[in-house]
């Protein structure tokens, strides 16, 4: 048997590798990108620059940015064969299910045939990820056909103007681009792992970030932001989230948006995302549903000591922006693509086949017993 308090089960404190992309909850250092706080860079910089420094280790310099920017910017049109497949995706099926084969797909028409395209497949995944979520939603729920490029020069403002329509605020635009750095990468989280050991068999890029949209659309990972908005909706005010809740720890049901597998106190982007949620509630005119976000969070921690973690508070935050709920994950998938990417490029770099072991728990050696008498 796996000895769960030895950290076997989950792999929990086990180190799986090395890397120089991210450390978290290390003592002293915290949640830190390429050695920057991420604090720091939600205040300081723009997500377009933490794209390239995961991309490239170094933060861009202004000319860098300018040509970064507008590099991605002339790559986000869709291939119409893929926006004809988009078309056939159904209304009421999952954004993520969506994402996963839009990604799949592109890797089909654009494959990444070696190595040398790395760059070049990432940055076009990164540039074409809002038109494909937001081409498939506007054609499946309104009938309409987008143009997949707009003016927006940042990925946040571009996705909010496909998704609307219309011009961002700058409040809104800036929303995003936090969100997408709180976002953008995490060590060895489970949807990283997968894409780095899809990479060490040497893989495809395409095929590396279809595995990671799999692996992130589950509840227990990046779901968890669309499973926290559907559950604080049900709470009708700060102390009916207080008793709902109360039931679903009885019941041993786990809440969306709290716990962590390596924080053990905080998750350092939740006071980030949380006051932007309140920022944004302030301007929505109705902070009952901040209001009540507050009151689960109080709750879980008085409680059991959970705290949220990055995905509670992004729950409201989307929804006060006007973001539909199911767009939530898609939206984390634009944002930790550059994570994925950055992993498998520094996996390809110094690659050796990813094969762990098992401990054998199954039946003791025996024979086929014939299937007649059987
Ligand atoms: C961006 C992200 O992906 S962040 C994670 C998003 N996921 C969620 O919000 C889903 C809800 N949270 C969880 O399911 C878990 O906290 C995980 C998956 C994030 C981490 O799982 P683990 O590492 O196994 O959690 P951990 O070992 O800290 O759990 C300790 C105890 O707290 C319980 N617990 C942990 N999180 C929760 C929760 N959200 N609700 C209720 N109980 C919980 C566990 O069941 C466990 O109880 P037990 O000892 O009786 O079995
Ligand atoms: O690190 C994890 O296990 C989950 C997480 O917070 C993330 O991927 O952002």
């Amino acid at each position: 048997m796996v000895d769960k308090k030895l950290g076997g089960a989950g792999l929990r404190g086990q180190s799986a590798g090395e890397t120089a992309l991210c450390t978290v909850g290390k003592s002293g250092s915290g949640l830190t990108y390429c050695g920057y706080d991420v604090s720091d860079l939600a205040d300081n910089a723009t997500f377009e620059e933490v794209a390239y420094l995961l991309f490239n280790g170094e933060l861009p310099n202004a000319a860098q940015l300018d040509a970064y920017k507008s590099q991605l910017m002339s790559m986000r049109d869709l291939p119409k064969t893929l926006k004809e497949v988009l078309q056939r995706i159904p209304a009421d099926a999952h954004p993520m299910d969506v994402m996963r084969t839009g990604c799949s797909f592109l890797g089909n028409l654009e494959p990444e045939t070696d190595f040398s395209q790395q760059h070049k497949a990432a940055n076009r995944l990164l540039a074409a990820f809002p038109a494909i979520m937001c081409y498939w939603y506007r054609f499946s729920h309104d009938g309409v056909e987008i143009d997949c490029v707009t003016d927006e020069d940042s990925l946040g403002g571009h996705f909010l103007k496909l998704l609307n329509g219309k011009t961002p605020s700058d409040q809104h635009r800036r929303v995003m681009d936090v969100s997408l750095i709180l976002y953008a990468e995490h060590e060895f989280n489970a949807s990283t792992f997968t894409a780095r050991v899809c990479a060490s068999t040497l893989s495809d890029m395409f095929s590396c970030i279809t595995g990671a949209i799999g692996s992130l659309r589950g509840p227990l990972h990046g779901g968890a932001n669309e499973a926290a908005m559907e559950m604080i909706q049900k709470f009708s005010s700060p102390e009916d989230a207080k008793v709902q809740m109360a039931g679903m720890l009885e019941r041993k049901e786990k809440i969306m948006g709290f716990g962590h597998a390596i924080y053990r106190e905080s998750d350092p982007r939740n006071v980030i995302i949380k006051a932007w949620s309140e920022k944004l509630a302030k301007e929505f005119g109705d902070t009952s549903l901040y209001d009540i976000s507050v009151a689960c969070e109080e709750y879980m921690w008085d409680t059991k000591k959970l705290f949220c973690n990055a995905d509670f508070f992004h729950a409201s935050a989307y929804h006060f922006m006007g973001i539909p709920t199911k767009l939530f994950t898609p939206i984390f998938v634009c944002s930790r693509l550059t994570g994925w990417a950055a992993h498998v490029m520094e996996q390809r770099a110094n690659n050796r086949i990813i094969r762990p072991s098992a401990d054998y728990i199954g039946s003791a050696p025996r024979k086929v017993v014939p299937i007649s008498e059987r």
